[in-house]
């Protein structure tokens, strides 16, 4: 088998400084393909910066960046636009006509908002607003699916519900995933592989061996995020 063909992104000696602060520093990264990788760090480690960089939004200074055309963000915030319709936000920027509108309309019955196509996005909850956002990325059937704290602004039992239908659908479709967390749970319940950045490197990558869904429970999750915490900085004897 062709290593390469099971590679989605391939990073090498990525760098990148802002002024006198080094934010990358020489880092490697590959992420196969249909891999669900989460990346936690402290503050202002280079997170976006490196998920920035995977999307083409911004350039490196060093390395080599291999990563798939078909690639896709969803930010934080759902980033709609309030002028058009839900249905006319999921198509946005794709060719006119029949075949694009059933993918959106299918899209859009993916993550349970069939009868929100003709909708304003104004009308729309948070979680909602964000289904939507995960609707445009889903109809672009990207190859990566970069997710940088998607869930962020939810409302507990909404990111919870949010998390569900991201595993879901990432299980049907199988893009290979990079997402930006702070939160430790959500990496233990999503990740095929958790990476936590320190200092412009990996400092830490681990496979998941449990199978979904994860209990909470279960002794090897204990562990991974006990072992997380700790990377980070975080004490858990308390
Ligand atoms: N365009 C820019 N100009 C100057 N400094 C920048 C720029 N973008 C990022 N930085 C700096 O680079 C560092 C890393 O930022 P980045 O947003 O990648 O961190 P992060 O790990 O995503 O942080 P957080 O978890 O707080 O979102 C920060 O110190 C930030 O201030």
């Amino acid at each position: 088998m062709d290593p390469a063909a099971a590679t989605a992104v391939r990073v090498r000696g990525l760098s990148r400084a802002f002024g006198a602060k080094t934010v990358l520093d020489g880092l490697d990264l590959d992420i196969r393909r249909g891999e669900f990788l989460v990346l936690l760090g402290p503050s202002g480690t280079g997170k976006t910066t490196l998920l920035r960089i995977l999307s083409g939004l911004e350039a490196p200074d060093a390395g080599e960046v291999l990563v798939p055309p078909r690639r896709t963000t969803v930010f934080q915030e759902p980033r709609l636009i309030p002028a058009r319709r839900v249905l006319s936000n999921v198509t946005l920027g794709r060719r006119r006509g029949p075949a694009t509108r059933e993918a959106a309309l299918r899209a859009l019955a993916e993550v349970g908002l069939a009868d929100k196509a003709r909708a304003w996005p104004a009308t729309l909850s948070g979680g909602e607003a964000q289904r939507t956002a995960l609707a445009r990325a889903l109809v672009r059937e990207p190859e990566l699916l970069l997710l940088d704290e998607p869930f962020a602004a939810l409302d507990a039992l909404t990111r919870l519900r949010m998390q569900d239908l991201v595993a879901e659908l990432c299980a049907r479709h199988r893009p290979a995933v990079l997402l930006v967390t702070h939160d430790v749970d959500e990496a233990v319940r999503l990740a095929d592989r958790v990476i936590v950045l320190h200092s412009g490197r990996i400092a830490l990558d681990r496979r998941v061996g449990t199978d979904h869904p994860r209990h909470r429970d279960d002794p090897a999750v204990l562990a991974l995020r006990r072992d997380l915490l700790t990377e980070l900085g975080v004490d858990t004897a308390h």
